[in-house]
């Protein structure tokens, strides 16, 4: 089976000074369809850098990023664009939803978006809202919410566009324990439900024990992702 997204020997360097920074430093990893994998590592370490690339919004300088098997650096911008549109949810660290929309509006919105017609983005915004444990919670502002509600919704918004590929930047960072893993056994139940590709960056290692694989970043290098026995 074609992994559902795939990095090979991607590099990303910024300028710095009158030299550069390898942000990555020949990152190879397959994400499949159906798992979750965990990426830790300390501050500075090419971690956000990694989904960047991996969600096609930042080109590495070397190196290819394969969607379903397509090399997306090979693309026009338009297609890309397109590809990462309809094939890739990213879930960032603040929800930054709309002060005045209820959870169910955010969603709609985002499959207005899409250009899905009002009466079936409600009937999947209900429905994506019910799998996240919102079911009494869709006429709720941001506001009317807590941090883990918020986080959810921000989740199932991802959801709206029925990505192939999850990626997940910190989304407990702002959570006491208790919502924390609550949140992260809702991705690795999202990942199973929908056969998503997730990929979740975090710093609570104590989490990765739920995921299927962990991955470490040091230097913007990669280390071989381990599966985890469970
Ligand atoms: N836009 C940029 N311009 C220049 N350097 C950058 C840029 N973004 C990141 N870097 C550098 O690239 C390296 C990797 O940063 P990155 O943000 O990917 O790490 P991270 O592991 O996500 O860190 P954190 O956990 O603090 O978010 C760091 O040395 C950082 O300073």
């Amino acid at each position: 089976m074609i992994p559902a997204l795939t990095l090979i020997d991607t590099t990303l360097e910024y300028p710095d000074g009158s030299g550069s920074i390898k942000a990555l430093d020949c990152v190879s990893l397959s994400l499949r369809a159906g798992r979750i994998m965990s990426l830790t590592g300390p501050s500075g370490s090419g971690k956000s850098s990694l989904l960047a690339v991996a969600a096609t919004l930042v080109r590495p300088t070397a190196g290819r990023v394969l969607f379903q098997g397509i090399d997306t650096g090979a693309l026009p911008a338009s297609e890309t664009a397109a590809l990462r549109r309809e094939g890739i949810g990213i879930v960032f660290q603040q929800p930054n939803l709309l002060p005045s929309l209820t959870a169910l509006e955010q969603l709609q919105l985002a499959g207005h978006i899409r250009g899905e017609a009002p009466p079936k983005s409600a009937a999947r915004a209900r429905d994506l809202l019910d799998r996240v444990g919102l079911v009494g919670s869709t006429g709720r502002r941001p506001h009317e919410l807590s941090g883990g509600q918020r986080q959810r919704v921000n989740i199932a918004r991802a959801l709206m566009g029925r990505p192939r590929v999850l990626l997940v930047d910190e989304p407990t960072a702002a959570l006491d324990h208790e919502r924390s893993e609550a949140i992260v056994r809702l991705l690795v139940q999202v990942t199973r439900e929908y056969n998503l590709a997730t990929l979740l960056v975090t710093h609570d290692t104590e989490y990765v024990q739920f995921t299927d694989a962990e991955a470490s970043m040091r230097d913007g290098r990669l280390a071989a992702p381990q599966s985890i026995a469970r």
